[in-house]
């Protein structure tokens, strides 16, 4: 072999998933697992909440993603030191709509920008859902900007975390739970702001006793928007949109009777888009379906993380859709 060129050995990337006994980040430790191109810096349990060695491991590593409430989120970002070269996935709601941040969702902002950026904050998974059907009809000028939006939408409990699934685990836990009627829920700002609207939507969440699972759907009174607009037009520009993508699948027109959800669904990085309509196109539902822990968090958040490394999107994702 001497004198041959040779290829010089994949980079592996130090990644730090802090908040990796959580929900989120056990589901990315998941997807890493066997995955020669990443190298996994883990505190023990004595120590992951331990500020100093969470400092030392933020520092030391290529790559942090941050799978914490909100205010351990910012935390993290304070433990950087200066001058460090460590780059952020950030799971949790703290940086969304923060300048300097890049919003990642690389089907909306362009996967180049995720690949190039030093600041990324993951969408909420509500938001992907939303986000994903409404923000490029509006881009499309289909959908006006101005027009009072509604989210309805229902969440398997493990979007809710870990206080969410003892609770659902437990005796007392509800058949079905509505809840954020103070109208005020955190990803309001995330929804107005990144598909560009004038005002906040009303959105009216509610979790039911499966472990994942997430529809999120925007009804429509499509006859009373100005224009032309047709439920099939909706639903070409979407597919327009997201052609060749991977992850999101846009349906097409034929007649379902029932969206589902599995009590027991396997972990799924897809996101399902359908557009329906009633005869005459007065009304049309927007709806998204995907996995709250899959495109909604730690598939999105490995999505990103292979952008950020040079690597394909879509490795070592879970994309099979569920039809
Ligand atoms: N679950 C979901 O479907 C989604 C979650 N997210 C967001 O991702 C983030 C993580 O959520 P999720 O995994 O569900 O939450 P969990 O409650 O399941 O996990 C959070 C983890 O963070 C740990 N933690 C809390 N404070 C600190 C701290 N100061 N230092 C180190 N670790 C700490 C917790 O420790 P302990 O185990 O001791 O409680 C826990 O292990 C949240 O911001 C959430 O909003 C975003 C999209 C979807
Ligand atoms: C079922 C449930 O409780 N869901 C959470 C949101 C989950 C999520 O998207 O996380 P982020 O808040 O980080 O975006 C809630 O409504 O607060």
């Amino acid at each position: 072999m001497s004198g041959a060129l040779r290829s010089p050995p994949p980079a592996v990337h130090n990644i730090f998933i802090d908040g990796a006994a959580g929900t989120t980040g056990l589901e990315i430790a998941e997807r890493l697992a066997g995955r020669s191109e990443f190298a996994l810096i883990t505190l023990d349990d004595t120590m992951r909440k331990d500020a100093k060695a969470r400092r030392d491991a933020l520092n030391a590593a290529d790559i942090a993603i941050l799978c914490l409430p909100d205010d351990a989120a910012r935390e993290a970002v304070d433990l950087l030191d200066p001058a460090s070269k460590t780059r952020i996935i950030d799971a949790s709601s703290a940086h969304r709509t923060t300048t300097g941040w890049c919003y990642g969702f690389p089907e909306l902002v362009g996967p180049e920008r995720v690949a190039n950026a030093l600041r990324v904050s993951n969408p909420g998974c509500y938001p992907t859902g939303f986000l994903a059907l409404v923000a490029p009809l509006v881009r499309a000028g289909l959908l006006p900007a101005d027009w009072p939006y509604t989210v309805n939408a229902v969440s398997g409990y493990s979007g809710g975390g870990k206080a969410s699934i003892k609770r659902f685990n437990s005796a007392r836990a509800p058949a079905f739970r509505a809840y954020a009627y103070d109208l005020a829920h955190k990803h309001l700002d995330e929804m107005k702001i990144h598909a560009g609207l004038d005002h906040p939507v009303i959105f009216a969440p509610a979790v039911v006793p499966a472990y994942r699972g997430m529809l999120a759907e925007v009804p429509l009174h499509l006859g009373a928007m100005a224009g032309e607009v047709t439920v099939e037009g909706l639903r070409a520009a979407l597919r327009e949109f997201y052609d060749g993508s991977a992850v999101v699948t846009v349906h097409d027109g034929s007649p379902c009777e029932e969206l589902l959800l599995e009590i027991h669904a396997a972990p799924s990085d897809a996101l399902e888009l359908f557009v329906f309509g009633n005869k005459g196109g007065w009304h049309a539902r927007l709806v998204a379906r995907l996995d709250n822990l899959g495109k909604g968090a730690s598939g999105a958040a490995v999505q990103n993380l292979n952008l950020m490394c040079g690597l394909p999107e879509t490795s070592g994702l879970q994309l099979g859709v569920a039809q």
